[in-house]
């Protein structure tokens, strides 16, 4: 089966040849071909190039994109969207003045939808997150990483992890799957954190790891929640099961987290709210990625990511969404990217490639995905007309994208 588009107004994020990340100065080149063609076969890219070199195969279905731009799918590599319920009440005691610690506090948060996802089947729990993962590829997104962290007990980190696996199944994307049972300590490990994480280490993660249900490990490594020992410990554990660390850090304090990180070849390091020059200095030369999260910032007005500081320093930055019940009720990286150039200053180019080529890097997919290259995955964003690509980020919060092609089907 063939797709063949045609005098595509602009092909973003055409490498001709294998990169799988982008750093610094970099970060503002996004290689595009205006009038362009774009050859797909199968569920592969093919070949692209300028019109004027446009093939003519037989038995290929010819899409007119006059006017219209194409680019690489969304890489979301942060994510919590399996969970149950919301946690709107919360959102509402915020806008009366209560802040996210003060909320956790008394007994809220993390812990409030744990105590949800306990109560409730696994089968409500995956229909309802089939729902959060079919919303999001309609809004461009083409590869996502998951979460778990709501159970917060052995049968329920399995549960969600099931949940997971099951939607993995169920799609066509490319999902990961990440452990993050020390996401919180339950109530009754508040005074006993050593407990809690001996059930994560000696019973959670044998489980997990005989049915094959994560291919990452996430800590919570945070003041008040896991100190920088506690989450060496957890990383350490996962290594024993090559579960890589994805690890989130600095939202609120940095306490040498990141070096910690590093040191236990964390493939990213997520959140990065608070950054001191120390941590910048850390992240360079290491091949651990910072994520930020500028929708969670918006939400719960908190900094933004530094992203000028670091792109400046050299390093490279992915962008996810974080989708979750508490922080990010929002799946949508068209708002990512937007938030990033509005709010974070990085330009269109350094945004696009942060929520694909390195968004790919940071889940471990950028031999597959994120870019425009031939025997890539044919994952693709195919927009409404544009005047440029420029008018994605301006334009933000409207939806200006036509269809979404998921291994070389529209979805
Ligand atoms: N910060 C930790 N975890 C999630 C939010 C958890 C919650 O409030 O439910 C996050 O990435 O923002
Ligand atoms: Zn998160």
């Amino acid at each position: 089966m063939q797709t063949l588009f045609i005098n595509i107004k602009e092909l973003l994020q055409v490498r001709t040849t294998q990169i799988e990340i982008v750093s610094g100065s970099d970060m503002a080149i996004l290689p595009k071909i205006d009038n362009a063609y774009l050859l797909i076969k199968n569920d592969c890219i093919e070949d692209f190039g300028a019109m004027e070199n446009c093939p003519k195969p037989d038995n290929t279905e010819i899409i007119d994109a006059t006017g219209k731009v194409i680019l690489p799918t969304w890489v979301d590599s942060h994510t919590h969207i399996v969970y149950a319920g919301d946690r709107i009440q919360e959102f509402v005691d915020r806008i009366n003045g209560l802040s996210y610690e003060e909320i956790a506090n008394r007994g809220g948060g993390i812990l409030n939808s744990a105590k949800n996802l306990n109560e409730t089947s696994e089968e409500v729990i995956y229909e309802q997150s089939k729902l959060r993962l079919e919303e999001v590829m309609q809004l461009g997104t083409g590869a996502i990483e998951i979460k778990s962290g709501y159970g917060l007990t052995v049968e329920g980190e399995l549960k969600m992890l099931r949940v997971i696996k099951r939607l993995k199944e169920n799609y066509s994307l490319p999902i990961k799957a990440t452990f993050l049972g020390a996401h919180a300590f339950p109530a009754i490990y508040k005074e006993n954190h050593k407990a809690y994480i001996d059930l994560i280490i000696d019973e959670m993660l044998p489980k997990i790891a005989k049915e094959n249900l994560a291919d990452y490990i996430d800590a919570f490594l945070e003041t008040g929640y896991f100190s920088v020992e506690e989450t060496i410990k957890i990383m350490e554990a996962g290594k024993k099961y090559n579960l890589i660390p994805k690890i989130h850090v600095n939202q609120f304090t940095s306490i040498q987290g990141i070096k910690a990180c590093i040191e236990n070849e964390a493939l990213s390091v997520d959140h990065l709210e608070i950054v001191t020059d120390e941590d910048i200095e850390t992240l360079k030369n290491s091949k651990t990625i910072p994520v930020a999260l500028p929708s969670c910032s918006y939400f719960i007005s908190i900094p933004y990511t530094p992203a000028r500081k670091m792109i400046t320093a050299g390093l490279p930055l992915a962008l996810a969404t974080d989708y979750n019940p508490g922080t990010t009720p929002s799946g949508n990286m068209n708002f990512v990217v937007a938030t990033a150039c509005i709010k974070m200053r990085m330009t269109p180019e350094e945004a696009i490639n942060a929520a694909t080529i390195n968004g790919a890097y940071a889940m471990g997919i950028s031999k597959t995905h994120g870019s425009i290259t031939k025997g890539k995955k044919a994952n693709l964003i195919l927009t409404k007309p544009l005047t440029s690509y420029y008018q994605l980020p301006y334009e933000f919060g409207n939806n200006l994208i036509e269809k979404v092609m998921i291994n070389g089907a529209f979805i």
